[in-house]
């Protein structure tokens, strides 16, 4: 079913360093969340906030009722048995094979014998592709191979909220395509809340059902995604389009010289909003909303062109 995650005025800094403050959000139970944001904005340090890996200096993270910011670690503990996180590189040990590395989380949590081990790492094993594969260590099989494994072994424990750090960093763009279809075939298949960390414009443009985007310490907005691809505010226009007109700059903010320079630009149109991934089996996910209807809804127009089957999705430029 998937549980919702209600971040309120969440705020976050090391020493003086403030990463970001004031973030206030729902990530819906069962849907798919997408956050952006510049290197260096703190989405990864979101994720671990959200985890209670770090400590945020203000705010409340609400899971279920309990309050990850301020609980004590048992409650912390148990909380944590909801979620199943991907970390970037996977987070293999090298020396144990893939089995043994997703069954590892059974084997320390949970008092299952290793037949009941066996039927749970074959069944995720399964459904992220990797069947017959069991034998390899981590150093011997691809990028993409490990991130499907690393996906398995957050899967083991049945988590009910999945959190991805940038599960596209290192893969080339048909593989993305491929893991991009596997998160929302698993989405449709186990119903979790996924919160997902990328920089991969067309992953963001296509698979979520809402999108975030952190910039210049704070959440600049959060929201469906037809809101954020149809929005005119300049920094969620520049960086869901990639482009370089605009207030983002190469070390994040432009200075007033460099924004005067741009004065009288013009922006280039905004491209057609594309069609959210379906699942492979053509059913559309419980949490998935018919193409249109936010905009619809709210009497906002469309870019000419957008739900279109032809529409490949990739923003211009990508
Ligand atoms: N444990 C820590 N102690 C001090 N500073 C930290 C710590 N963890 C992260 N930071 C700082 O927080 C900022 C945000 O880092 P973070 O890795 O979350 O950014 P990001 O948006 O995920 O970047 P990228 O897209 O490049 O992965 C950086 O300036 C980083 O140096």
């Amino acid at each position: 079913m998937g549980v919702e995650i209600q971040v309120n005025d969440l705020t976050k800094s090391f020493g003086k360093q403030l990463i970001w403050g004031d973030v206030t959000l729902t990530v819906p139970a069962g849907e798919i969340c997408v956050m952006l944001g510049p290197s260096g904005t703190g989405k990864s340090v979101f994720l671990k906030t959200l985890i209670g890996l770090l400590k945020p200096d203000k705010g409340s993270i609400i899971i279920e009722g309990t309050d990850i910011a301020s609980c004590s670690e048992r409650e912390l503990y148990e909380i944590r048995k909801l979620f199943g996180v991907l970390f970037q590189d996977g987070a293999m040990f090298g020396s144990m094979n893939l089995y043994d590395n997703v069954a590892f989380p059974l084997r320390e949590h949970t008092r299952k014998s290793e037949s009941e081990v066996r039927d749970i790492v074959m069944e995720k094993m399964d459904l992220v592709g990797l069947l017959g594969a069991e034998d390899k260590l981590p150093g011997e099989i691809s990028g993409g191979m490990r991130k499907r494994a690393g996906l398995a072994r957050a899967l083991v424990l049945d988590p009910e909220i999945v959190l991805f750090d940038e599960p596209d960093s290192g893969l080339d763009p048909v593989r993305t395509a491929f893991l991009n279809q596997l998160i929302v075939d698993l989405n449709a298949q186990i119903d979790a809340t996924f919160l997902i960390v990328t920089h991969d414009i067309n992953t963001a443009r296509t698979v979520p059902d809402n999108i975030g985007l952190l910039y210049h310490r704070h959440l600049a907005m959060f929201g469906p995604r037809e809101q954020l691809l149809s929005s005119e505010e300049p920094v969620v226009r520049q960086f869901l389009n990639a482009q370089r007109v605009g207030p983002i700059g190469m070390s994040e903010e432009k200075d007033a010289d460099e924004l005067a320079a741009e004065a009288g630009q013009e922006l280039p149109p905004l491209p057609p909003i594309p069609l959210q991934l379906d699942p492979s089996n053509g059913t559309p996910r419980r949490s998935q909303r018919p193409a249109g209807e936010w905009c619809r809804e709210n009497g906002v127009t469309p870019p000419p062109g957008s739900f279109e089957s032809s529409n490949a999705g990739l923003a211009p430029g990508v």
